[in-house]
């Protein structure tokens, strides 16, 4: 049971950081907008918190979109038919084994408008309310790990932002080719260039007279 947790918290929570700070660091405006909320509402003096997240709306947008885009399980795990249904056409005898492409439903042109662009205001302001998503799967098999996902990646993503400077390794942009597996990863892992905010002054060297942090924070 812990294996099975484990395995499937690990790739998928990880998979969705990368991606986001993948955009983000290609769409400067989103970081500016993600930084300006987070100083907003959590400020300098301390670090943001799991309860912050319920005002940072925009930063519950970027985890939205990147859901939408990248969504861990693809395909779902095989589901199966409990009884016989008909789906547009299609007779799906009981017993029948699914495979649900998630990937495709989220990128539906019928429902998302560009589909394939990253644009977290498309979740401003309720815009996609009724607009199905399904990064966690449904039914009774469904991502049990949902709603610490939720917060954990909400908040290691607030966290990043807030306590980093970020920037790419040069003027091109980052490589979003997604390479082969279960969980949607990146083809060419993540490479970054960061500088510790001085937020980090603040909150890690006030409670300890560290020589070594001290040298390293500007
Ligand atoms: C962003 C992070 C995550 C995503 C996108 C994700 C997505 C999914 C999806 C799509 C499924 C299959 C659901 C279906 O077929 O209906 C699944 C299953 C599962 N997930 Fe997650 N997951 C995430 C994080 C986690 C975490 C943090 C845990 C546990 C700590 C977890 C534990 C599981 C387990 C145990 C299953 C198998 C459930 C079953 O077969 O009954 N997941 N997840």
């Amino acid at each position: 049971m812990c294996m099975a947790m484990l395995k499937a918290g690990t790739d998928t929570t990880a998979n969705t950081v990368e991606w986001a700070m993948s955009h983000i660091l290609n769409d400067p405006e989103v970081l500016v907008k993600a930084t300006y909320e987070i100083d907003k509402h959590v400020g300098n003096e301390r670090l943001m918190e799991e309860s912050d997240m319920a005002n940072l709306p925009y930063l519950n947008c970027i985890l939205n979109e990147v859901l939408r885009l990248y969504p861990g399980g693809p395909l779902l795990v095989p589901h199966e038919s409990r009884k016989d249904v008909i789906v547009r056409g299609y007779n799906i005898p009981r017993g029948t084994i699914l495979l649900v492409n998630v990937y495709y439903i989220h990128r539906d042109p019928n429902v998302w408008e560009e589909p394939t662009k990253f644009k977290p205001e498309r979740f401003e302001d309720g815009k996609a309310e009724g607009k199905w998503m399904i990064p966690f799967g449904m039914g009774r098999r469904r991502c049990p790990g949902e709603g610490l996902a939720m917060r954990e990646v909400g908040l290691i993503l607030g966290t990043l932002v807030q306590c980093y400077d970020w920037r790419r390794m040069g003027n091109e942009l980052v490589d979003l080719t997604e390479g082969s597996g279960l969980t949607i990863p990146k083809a060419v892992p993540l490479e970054v260039m960061y500088r510790p905010h001085r937020l980090w002054r603040s909150i890690f060297l006030s409670c300890e007279n560290n020589k070594l942090l001290n040298d390293l924070v500007i």
